[in-house]
């Protein structure tokens, strides 16, 4: 069994990342903004959108916190998020999950402007990620693609069976997967024969949400662990699979980190974007 360190390849991530923040200040005079919406006061979400802007602020990422009341409706959240849509100011646009139940989350996501999308949430950067076309990945996803990335973990024809069908992290990471061509299954709460489907994997990602899930994968399977129970208590099982799988990430030090770091990395992507665009504008007049 080999760990594969999230903390390592975001910190080589994060430092890129920083280099380019500089860059982007130094031609504009200004710092790219990341703008973090955050409803209610779930204390792991407070705390998440804390380390979130902790790291942001060590990149040299600006980052704006717009804190709104647990009884925001669906209507005021749409308008402050598009009010930052509109704000020439914002690269970046972060909406917490989850939000509170009486809102409607499909329509708070959607008001991010595309461009802005560097968690993405919105429809157009799902189909991104579906038709492999140019966009900002799903924060989770794309870490998760990376990490698998920087430990030559080769994906062609082999089977990935994803754990969790949610719209920011398993349809998501389902779609990366398949565009590098692994034969996907994705299971969920109502499938069937689950761990049988689970042991023939070579590569599994669990993403369902609860403590320590998966608990047999087939001799040197990969496993990606993207859970965030509390405590700090991941889907996998992990000292049950740590001698049994090849490759395993750790929780924490695994995908946590890789999720923040893509957000910052696709932040700054999305400022130095934008500021193409007006450098065009002045050139084309
Ligand atoms: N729109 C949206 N986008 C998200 O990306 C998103 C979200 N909502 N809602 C909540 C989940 C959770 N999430 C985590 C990010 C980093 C760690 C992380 O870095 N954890 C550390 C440990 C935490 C600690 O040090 O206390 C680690 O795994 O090493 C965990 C969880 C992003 N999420």
């Amino acid at each position: 069994m080999a760990l594969m360190s999230g903390t390592d390849v975001a910190r080589e991530i994060t430092e890129q990342t920083t280099k380019r923040a500089h860059e982007f200040e130094q031609r504009t005079g200004r710092k790219p903004c990341l703008a973090a919406v955050l409803v209610g006061e779930d204390p792991a979400s407070v705390t998440y959108v804390k380390m979130k802007r902790n790291r942001s602020a060590k990149a040299g990422i600006e980052s704006r916190f717009v804190h709104l009341p647990a009884e925001t409706t669906t209507e005021q959240l749409v308008a402050e998020i598009t009010k930052l849509s509109r704000d020439p100011g914002v690269d970046g646009i972060l909406l917490q999950h989850p939000v509170p139940h009486h809102i409607d989350e499909r329509a708070a996501f959607e008001a991010i402007a595309p461009s802005k999308d560097v968690d993405g949430v919105t429809m157009h950067s799902f189909a991104a990620m579906a038709f492999s076309e140019p966009g900002f990945a799903s924060a989770t996803p794309g870490g998760i693609m990376r990490l698998l990335e920087a430990y030559e973990v080769d994906l062609k024809g082999k089977h990935a069976v994803v754990v969790g069908r949610s719209p920011i992290l398993g349809k998501p990471v389902a779609m990366l997967l398949l565009a590098k061509d692994a034969t996907v299954t994705i299971c969920h709460s109502r499938t069937e024969n689950l761990g049988e489907i689970v042991r023939t994997a070579d590569i599994v990602v669990a993403a369902v949400g609860k403590p320590r899930f998966i608990t047999d994968v087939k001799p040197g399977a990969v496993v990606i662990d993207a859970g965030y129970n509390e405590g700090n208590v991941g889907d996998v099982d992990f000292d049950k699979l740590a001698g049994k799988a090849g490759l395993i990430t750790p929780v924490p030090g695994g995908v946590g980190p890789m999720t923040i770091a893509l957000l910052l990395e696709q932040t700054v992507s999305a400022a130095t974007r934008r500021a193409d665009l007006v450098d065009e504008r002045e050139i084309l007049g």
